[in-house]
């Protein structure tokens, strides 16, 4: 009986990689840049297009034919369009997230995946380019209910399939951003494949508050298709990889 995912099987490590994600972030090694930017991020909310269960997560994606919803600033020397979001988590409040903060794990991790369409024409073509794209990851920990999350645990079950969809087409994702600027920043990779080395991670420090409600409906989710023996939706999260000769910097002392 298969109990990894299969996409998890894919090799955890690739061959020659030298800058793959997710790590452990020690807070104590980071160095802080006094040259890194705040962050800028403006979403149109009416960017927002479906909820899609892919297997592996359920992503919110958005229209990224024009720059409405970019982040810009940063670590980032151009502006990158949001292309989706989504989410890994554990079966257990015990792990989820996929990267750690001194080997702490969190329940829960979100990701906005962006793209550099100043540089680049496509985000297929971004994928395969070391500053194609950038990813905020964001921890999520367990709290408050998070009011803005809620309108998203409630389209949940439509998509509790794999290679299902809904149409969900107002979403403001900056409400699921900590008010707290800080973030750590390093060079890494997709955590599914194509494992890429594209990704500028910006991880903020302060995670956000969600209840133990809105953990289990991700966990209601499914990998598996209508009709298949049903396998839930958790752990979907790739194991840490070796930080190798990098150096996460900090955007606060
Ligand atoms: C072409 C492509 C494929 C995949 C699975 N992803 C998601 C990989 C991923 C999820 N969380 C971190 N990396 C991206 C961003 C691009
Ligand atoms: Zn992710």
């Amino acid at each position: 009986m298969q109990k990894v995912h299969p996409l998890w099987q894919s090799p955890l490590t690739i061959p020659g990689g030298t800058r793959q994600s997710p790590i452990n972030i020690q807070w104590r090694d980071s160095v802080y840049d006094p040259f890194l930017k705040p962050l800028k991020i403006s979403y149109d909310p009416t960017t927002c297009l479906h909820i899609w269960n892919n297997g592996y997560s359920f992503l919110v994606e958005f229209d990224d034919s024009t720059d409405r919803s970019i982040i810009v600033g940063g670590p980032l020397e151009n502006q990158y369009r949001l292309k989706q979001f989504h989410f890994h988590w554990g079966a257990i409040n015990d792990w989820g997230s996929e990267h750690t903060v001194d080997s702490k794990f969190y329940p829960a991790e979100l990701h906005l995946v962006h793209w550099n369409a100043v540089e680049y024409p496509s985000f297929e073509e971004a994928v395969m380019e070391g500053n194609g794209l950038a990813v905020i990851g964001v921890f999520l920990k367990l709290g408050a209910r998070h009011e803005g999350l809620q309108t998203l645990v409630d389209a949940l079950p439509a998509v509790k399939h794999k290679d299902t969809v809904i149409e969900f087409d107002v979403f403001d994702p900056s409400c699921l951003l900590p008010s707290c600027p800080d973030y750590w920043t390093y060079a890494g990779s997709l955590t599914t494949p194509p494992l890429t080395e594209s990704v500028t991670w910006i991880i903020k420090k302060k995670p956000i508050e969600v209840d133990e409600d809105q953990l289990e409906a991700f966990r209601m989710l499914l990998f598996t298709s209508d009709g298949e023996e049903e396998k839930r939706m958790v752990d979907n999260f790739r194991p840490l990889q070796p930080l190798m000769d990098r150096t996460v910097r900090s955007s606060f002392q």
